[in-house]
């Protein structure tokens, strides 16, 4: 998996409030330096770039650093993190100079240490998302459980656009139904889909890194008898009916197969949209019902939606 380092220099008295709106944003672990710390663990650093510009490192103020995985959300992570510290201003709190820079963290770094933020996380009524390294013991009988390896593809399975998708085909998937996951990425939803008593579902995306981490993650949870994962592109050549599509992808793609959604779910069945920012919901709702189909429930979390529509 990769990483984003996220690096803003702020003041003492916004360092609370960014590290809020860095967690909310789901960073994975925040370090705050000082200006004072920062001189005197990497001299040399701040030494060098002192020399090259020092009104880029007053002496006062604060970093504040976190970690984001690098997934294909990372720049709608990355504006709504800018937009939200820039509103601190409205309530009067000084967020200095604010100068925020973005740089990928080499992988051999990470290797294993972002392992540790990964837990087991109950992210609905029925299903507990367990990284493949932990034990666990489900806590009730009809605990669904999904192990997960996130590897490189996008899903730890507990971003807010995969949680809302995992509810969203808890309220629409039943036994026997064919499932259509379009982006599949890690296979979550596609695993959720088999254990809520999917018969057959096809797991599509273009990336071929995704379709290797939906193979093995698929293998991994023993549901392969189910699931066909295949390399493609949204719905494209794509022919037999399904009872279910299900697509966590960006709204700006979302838009542009609406109609092929509608041409390939069964009357009465659902399609099931996420990894929508607030802001889109309107223009995705407008093109999912100028395809033809009814919106059922609209689910929120944090800044992000997921739509349940019903042909
Ligand atoms: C945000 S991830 C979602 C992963 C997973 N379904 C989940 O809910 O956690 C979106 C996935 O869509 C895939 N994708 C993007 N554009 C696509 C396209 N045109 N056709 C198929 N997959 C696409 C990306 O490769 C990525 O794996």
């Amino acid at each position: 998996m990769k990483w984003s380092e996220i690096s803003i220099h702020t003041t003492n008295e916004a360092v609370e409030p960014i590290a809020n709106i860095l967690y909310e944003a789901g960073a994975s672990g925040i370090v705050i330096e000082d200006s004072f710390d920062l001189n005197k663990e990497h001299p040399e650093q701040y030494g060098e770039m002192y020399e090259l510009n020092a009104d880029d490192f007053p002496e006062e103020g604060v970093i504040v650093k976190a970690y984001l995985p690098v997934n294909s959300f990372l720049g709608e992570t990355v504006e709504q993190i800018k937009s939200a510290i820039n509103n601190l201003m409205s309530f009067n709190i000084d967020i200095g100079k604010n100068k925020v820079t973005i740089s990928e963290v080499q992988e051999e770094e990470w290797a294993t240490a972002w392992k540790k933020y990964y837990h087991p996380v109950k992210i609905s009524s029925k299903f507990t998302i367990v990284p493949t390294w932990e034990e666990y013991e489900p806590v009730s009988s009809d605990e669904l459980i999904i192990e997960l390896d996130p590897g490189m593809a996008f899903g730890t399975g507990t971003h807010p656009t995969t949680v809302m998708s995992i509810q969203a085909l808890e309220q629409t998937v039943k036994k026997g139904d064919i499932v259509y996951d379009v982006g599949t990425g890690s296979g979550v939803l596609s695993i959720a889909s088999a254990l809520l008593g999917a018969k057959h579902i096809l797991a599509l995306d273009l990336d071929d890194v995704a379709v290797e981490s939906a193979k093995s993650n698929i293998e991994l949870n023993n549901v392969q008898d189910q699931i066909i994962v295949k390399q493609n592109n949204l719905l494209n050549s794509i022919t037999e009916p399904a009872d279910v599509i299900v697509a966590n992808i960006l709204a700006e793609i979302i838009v542009r197969f609406t109609d092929d959604a509608y041409r390939l779910v069964k009357d009465g069945g659902y399609f099931i949209t996420s990894g929508i920012i607030n802001q889109k919901r309107q223009e995705v709702e407008d093109k999912i019902l100028s395809s033809g189909f009814t919106i059922v429930e609209t689910l929120k979390m944090e800044d992000w939606v997921t739509i349940i529509a019903k042909k």
